[in-house]
């Protein structure tokens, strides 16, 4: 499969110390990759270099075999096609679950006062559509602050599906949900990863070996392993410096 997104020697660096250490990886159209490692790893960093945040001293993150996104401001980004979401919800609390969809599909948020004199048929449906994937659309008349801590996580996400994103960044999407609402996530992304490749920065194991296409193991900024579930939670080193101390409580 094509990769959507090429990391070539990336190095981010903080007064001199590398968060990011020269990471190469390739993430395949389709995938749902999981970035896990311990706490300072770099996982978040190295979103935050994908997403336009911090710009990297070195190395390149090619988008589509041919952008190299490390030149473009965040903004610019997002219309780029790459959707990051934070770990911290975001949503518009004041709102109903339906304004902050339709406020999402507006990029020039000054826009926001006309967007409400209605939005063409066509975006409409859009909206539905992912009202009902991200499976609120029979609350979507309600204001969002009255939404679960899990479904305020999946207005946000559909929020970000609303900028049609071909790549989304997800920084622990399923902290602070029960088992329940953690499954339903997965399935979440299992259907958004046939149209938006996913990656997703994660503590919860269970989740990562439930829903992982491949996973890259980060260590002091590094690559440590990359591959199947299987494979890196077999790895003696994963297990020493992640694993096998617990890591996923740490969250
Ligand atoms: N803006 C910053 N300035 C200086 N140091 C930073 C900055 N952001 C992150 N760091 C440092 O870079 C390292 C990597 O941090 P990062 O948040 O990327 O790790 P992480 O793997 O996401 O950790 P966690 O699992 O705890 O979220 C840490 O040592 C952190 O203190």
């Amino acid at each position: 499969m094509e990769a959507i997104l090429q990391i070539d020697n990336l190095t981010v660096s903080f007064d001199g110390f590398k968060a990011v250490n020269s990471v190469n990886t390739e993430i395949a159209q389709g995938e749902i990759r999981f970035f896990i490692g311990p706490n300072g790893a770099g996982k978040t960093t190295l979103l935050d270099a994908i997403c336009g945040r911090v710009k990297p001293v070195d190395g390149q993150v090619l988008f589509n075999g041919k952008l190299d996104v490390t030149r473009y401001a965040e903004h610019e980004i997002v219309n780029i096609g790459i959707g990051r979401k934070f770990q911290v919800p975001s949503v518009f609390t004041s709102l109903t679950v339906e304004e902050n969809m339709e406020l999402a599909v507006v990029k020039d948020r000054s826009l926001y006062a006309s967007l409400f004199a209605g939005m063409s048929k066509a975006q409409q449906a859009c909206n539905d559509d992912i009202l009902n994937t991200i499976g609120l659309y029979e609350k979507r008349r309600r204001g969002a602050a009255a939404l679960s801590h899990g479904e305020k996580q999946w207005l946000e996400i559909g929020m970000l599906l609303a900028q049609q994103p071909k790549l989304m960044l997800l920084d622990e999407p399923v902290a602070g949900m029960g088992r329940s609402e953690t499954e339903k996530t997965g399935e979440l992304l299992k259907k958004i990863c046939q149209d938006c490749t996913v990656v997703v920065v994660e503590h919860d194991m269970q989740f990562v070996r439930d829903f992982a296409t491949r996973v890259t193991v980060l260590h002091e900024g590094a690559v440590l392993d990359e591959g199947s579930v299987f494979d890196v939670q077999n790895n003696p080193k994963v297990i020493d410096v992640y694993l096998g101390r617990g890591g996923e409580q740490d969250a």
